[in-house]
């Protein structure tokens, strides 16, 4: 026996009789499987229990009543697979086609739509990720201004944990995109440490947040095991840099990703990219969505992300003595 499987097999619940199968040179290649694929199949093989999990695909629109109905539909097709978490895209209460539109339709943690979230969690036993809910800020009496907020609900139907995006998507692309967030959001003031649920500790972020590595990087110290990116992102951008985003905060982070997203076309001025994915701890995507409104399911393995964190212990080697500068540079004075 090799002294890899030794050790494998001194640390895992598998006999060695299905150790030697995966490691044989022929289970690990020929069928062009890396052993990557020979490792989760371990898991599936030996039925280790690990939680499912649904990301969802939608296209958000203005009308409230209509996007609920859409995210209903999803939350009860998830509960009746048997997912335990459910995870809505940024912006699932609706996308405004104009600015006026949008903040005529914010309401508080205490409005309707969110106790009608809080009975479809209870209904379906589901915990929820809400990703994106326009928040009437604390001062909306007098600036009009909202949070961005991604809210955890649990499988009772109680808010558990609440984010408020911290990262405002102000961009111009000329001719192509052009939006800025911070004319009516408040950034958010903080980062929320992660929060214990039945799928692992979720670290929370939206969106844009997914292009500021320092922020999955404090949540992955803090012991998050998943960091969830619900998302809108647009067309051009999303084409040119979704996937490696999402990959590479996965594999620096050693966390699953979630995220799911808005698709298609929202009004004459805005379309999301969709894409809506999971990708693993070693950074493989392990479910997306195909076209338009849907779900993809995926387990969550924390034996799995453990034991890559054993073997590459990555968080262990980083030399913060180094970065201190890095943390703190902005953007350089002629910008
Ligand atoms: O406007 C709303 O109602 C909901 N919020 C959003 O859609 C936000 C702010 S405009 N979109 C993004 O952050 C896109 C990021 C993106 O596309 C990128 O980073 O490339």
């Amino acid at each position: 026996m090799s002294p890899r499987l030794k050790r494998l097999a001194a640390r895992s619940p598998f006999s060695i009789h299905i150790l030697k199968e995966l490691f044989h040179p022929a289970a690990a290649s020929g069928k062009g499987h890396s052993t990557h694929y020979s490792i989760k199949n371990m898991s599936i093989m030996a039925n280790a229990p690990s939680p499912l999990i649904a990301t969802c695909q939608m296209t958000s629109s203005a009308d409230k009543d209509q996007n609920l109905a859409t995210c209903s539909r999803l939350v009860r097709e998830a509960a009746s697979r048997s997912a335990c978490m459910v995870f809505l895209p940024e912006a699932f209460d609706f996308i405004g086609s104009s600015t006026e539109e949008t903040l005529s339709q914010a309401e508080t943690l205490q409005g309707d739509l969110i106790q009608r979230y809080k009975g479809l969690a209870r209904e379906c036993g589901v915990w929820l990720s809400l990703g994106g809910f326009h928040e009437r800020g604390n001062d909306w009496e007098n600036d009009r201004r909202i949070y961005n907020s991604h809210l955890i609900l649990d499988s009772k139907g109680s808010v558990v944990s609440i984010y408020r995006k911290i990262h405002l998507f102000d961009v111009d692309l000329e001719g192509r995109v052009s939006l800025k967030e911070s004319k009516f959001t408040i950034p958010g003031p903080e980062i929320t440490p992660p929060v214990s649920t039945p799928v692992g500790k979720v670290g929370l972020e939206i969106c844009y947040d997914l292009r500021f590595p320092e922020i999955s990087l404090a949540l992955a110290q803090e012991g998050a095991e998943l960091l969830t990116f619900p998302s809108a992102f647009t067309l051009t951008t999303g084409l040119a840099h979704w996937e490696v985003l999402l990959r590479a905060r996965a594999i620096e982070t050693q966390c699953y990703v979630v995220a799911a997203a808005q698709t298609g076309r929202h009004n004459e001025r805005r379309t999301s990219f969709g894409h809506a994915m999971v990708v693993d701890p070693w950074g493989c995507v392990v479910a997306q969505c195909t076209e338009g409104t849907g779900l993809c399911y995926a387990h969550v393995d924390l034996q799995y992300l453990h034991r890559i964190r054993k073997e590459m212990p990555v968080m262990m080697h980083r030399r913060v003595d180094l970065y201190g500068k890095v943390a703190s540079i902005q953007a350089p004075p002629n910008l």
